[in-house]
């Protein structure tokens, strides 16, 4: 589904100590691949604690349209019959992945070595994103790619019928990247290889092993290098998808800026992969402790239990941006708050997500009175410990951008407004709700 929604202007105003569980939905990236992974597996995939944003709906929707069974029992319960690696059948219409940059790459990569052909589109925000990134490795294992100027969707693929294997280092790093290439590589015979220069988000890895695939990590002089065995038959497994440290970001952030707030965020992935943020609030001085650390799903997680104090700012190393790469809207919020400047480093991707996101943040703190620099390819936000707030900050159908500026206006001196609060449903659906539960004022 694409964003026909009216835009939804949203305002959020200082409030008290907020307090209470933050039960956040679960991990966007692990419910794309779960759905995609019960759709290439023999059997049926239980998924538990799915989260139900947009992005995920359109991704079961089109998992569905290649020929695997897909139903929801439940809130976050789903069921997928799998038609087996290389089973895909052709589409009838054209698949829409709406906002989700991941939806449409790894899909892409999930039918590019099967003979049948499909067309993908997507909303304004992700016509306008970079897809070459991911048809030209697919190209290389023998597959037809017609996409509009500049390599944007529409995109058709043919897929090929006796795709060649892959040895494939990144350009950036990005675990679409990474994983488009390992789900064309299951129906390729011979081994498939990603080389990757800095480790990014490992939940393919570890889902394609859960699943029964022979895939290995190694870690040499050349980079990160990942190697899969194809046409493996893979086996329908339970998947419980912890909660998603992306979504976390945003109420743990509130709670860091608001005096006097202490709240409890339970089941949180803490995959080393991903936890560059929480990493990084801890050098800010951040009061966060991580309880009953334990492993669901095959992913390490814990309860964090978050308590508002002063903080620090910091210099967050390019080496650390993949972990954290969709939280650096929100830390830019966390530095205005902070006392000294915090300089984010090796961010250029940021200019390719949903929005040109140091743009967004950077044009929305200025106009909520924050003093920001910003280079091609990192963001730097002066912290004077607060914020005057008053301002309205333009979202760009980007769900990110949306919550940050609503977390920002719940400690900021005047009420912060944001023109279009739509797309924060594509990735967390209930977050209105469950910052009002814990007290803060916005709507
Ligand atoms: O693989 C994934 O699930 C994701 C990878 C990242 O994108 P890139 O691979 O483009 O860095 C991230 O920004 C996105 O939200 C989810
Ligand atoms: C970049 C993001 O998602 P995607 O690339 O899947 O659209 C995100 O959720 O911040």
């Amino acid at each position: 589904m694409s964003h026909s929604s009216e835009p939804r202007p949203m305002t959020a105003r200082r409030s008290g100590a907020l307090r209470g569980v933050a039960t956040v939905p679960g991990d966007k990236s692990i419910s794309h691949r779960a759905l995609i992974l019960g759709a290439l597996s023999v059997g049926e995939t239980r998924i538990t604690g799915l989260l139900e944003g947009q992005d995920v709906l359109d991704t079961a929707k089109a998992m569905a349209a290649f020929g695997a069974q897909v139903e929801r029992l439940g809130t976050g319960e789903w069921s997928v019959h799998g038609v087996g690696v290389g089973g895909f059948s052709e589409p009838e219409g054209v698949i829409d992945c709406g906002n989700s940059g991941t939806g449409v790459r790894l899909i892409m990569g999930a039918m590019a070595t099967t003979p049948i052909a499909a067309t993908f589109t997507g909303d304004a925000s992700l016509s306008r994103r970079p897809m070459a990134r991911v048809t030209d490795p697919l190209a290389l294992f023998g597959a037809q790619i017609t996409a509009r100027e500049g390599g944007r969707l529409p995109i058709t693929i043919e897929g090929v019928a006796d795709p060649l294997p892959v040895r494939y280092r990144t350009p950036v790093a990005s675990a679409q990247i990474k994983s488009a290439i390992l789900l064309a590589g299951l129906n390729v015979p011979g081994e498939t290889v990603v080389i990757e220069s800095e480790p990014t988000r490992d939940h393919s890895e570890r889902m394609l092993a859960g699943f029964g695939a022979d895939i290995r990590t190694e870690t040499t002089a050349d980079g990160h290098v990942i190697t899969l065995q194809g046409r493996p038959e893979l086996r329908a497994q339970p998947v419980a998808v912890p909660r998603d440290p992306s979504s976390a970001a945003f109420p743990v952030a509130a709670a860091l800026i608001v005096p006097g707030s202490e709240i409890r965020v339970p089941g949180v992935s803490r995959n080393p992969t991903r936890d560059g943020l929480y990493v990084t609030l801890l050098e800010m001085g951040a009061d966060i402790a991580f309880e009953n650390p334990r492993e669901e799903g095959g992913e390490p997680v814990a309860d964090l239990v978050v308590r508002h104090g002063p903080l620090k700012g910091v210099t967050v190393p390019a080496e650390r941006a993949a972990s954290m790469i969709d939280e650096f809207p929100i830390l830019s919020v966390i530095a205005a708050f902070a006392e000294g400047v915090t300089v984010m480093n090796g961010v250029a991707e940021l200019r390719v997500k949903e929005s040109d996101r140091i743009d967004a943040m950077a044009r929305g703190l200025e106009a909520n009175g924050v003093t920001v620099a910003e280079t091609r390819d990192s963001l730097t936000v002066h912290g004077r410990g607060r914020v005057p707030g008053g301002g309205t900050a333009v979202t760009h159908l980007d769900h990110r951008i949306a919550m940050s500026f609503l977390v920002l206006g719940l400690a900021a001196e005047a009420p912060v407004s944001i023109d279009d609060g739509a797309p924060i449903a594509t990735s967390f659906p209930d977050f209105v709700a469950l910052m009002q539960g814990l007290g803060a004022d916005l709507g």
